[in-house]
């Protein structure tokens, strides 16, 4: 199977973004997160235009906390769909706009360092970027084809 981040990414449409934003903020309200409280929902476009949804998933043994992002991942997977072209997530935040924390970065390089990704905040404001500039310098899956002999 070839890996996800070799297909180039497909630009969105403004109704796609809506509804992608719209589908991260309803996400929001479903995290199971009793520990933190702090409730993250994401939702992203495949290139064949099907979105996935995903919510943060805690614990009572902490480390075994799932974040959105990668929810919304492993659904697409699982689903057949690999090809990503756009995520959003919401977050619980008042202030300046988070990103996503550095193991979901790691996954998303894998499914496209083109990949657009908008953090939004509760009130529907987002900040647009794009995975590479999120992950400088990633381990990717082409990082492999660079081993040594
Ligand atoms: O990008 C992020 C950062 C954090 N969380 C979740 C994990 C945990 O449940 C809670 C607090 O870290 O927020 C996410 O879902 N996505
Ligand atoms: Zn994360």
């Amino acid at each position: 199977m070839e890996s996800a981040s070799s297909t180039k990414n497909k630009k969105i449409t403004d109704d796609q973004l809506k509804e992608l934003i719209d589908k991260a903020m309803g996400m929001r309200e479903k995290a199971y997160c009793p520990y933190s409280k702090f409730r993250v929902g994401a939702a992203l476009l495949t290139h064949n235009n099907r979105f996935y949804t995903g919510c943060n998933v805690e614990n009572a043994s902490y480390g075994l906390t799932v974040c959105a992002e990668r929810v919304a991942i492993y659904s697409a997977v699982a689903g057949g769909d690999t090809e990503i072209s756009a995520m959003a997530v919401c977050c619980d935040i008042k202030g300046k706009f988070q990103g996503p924390c550095g193991a979901c970065r790691q996954v998303l390089v894998e499914f496209g360092e083109d990949m657009t990704f908008f953090c939004v905040k509760p009130d529907g404001t987002y900040q647009e970027m794009v995975v590479r500039d999120l992950m400088p310098m990633a381990f990717t899956p082409s990082s492999l084809a660079e081993a040594a002999d």
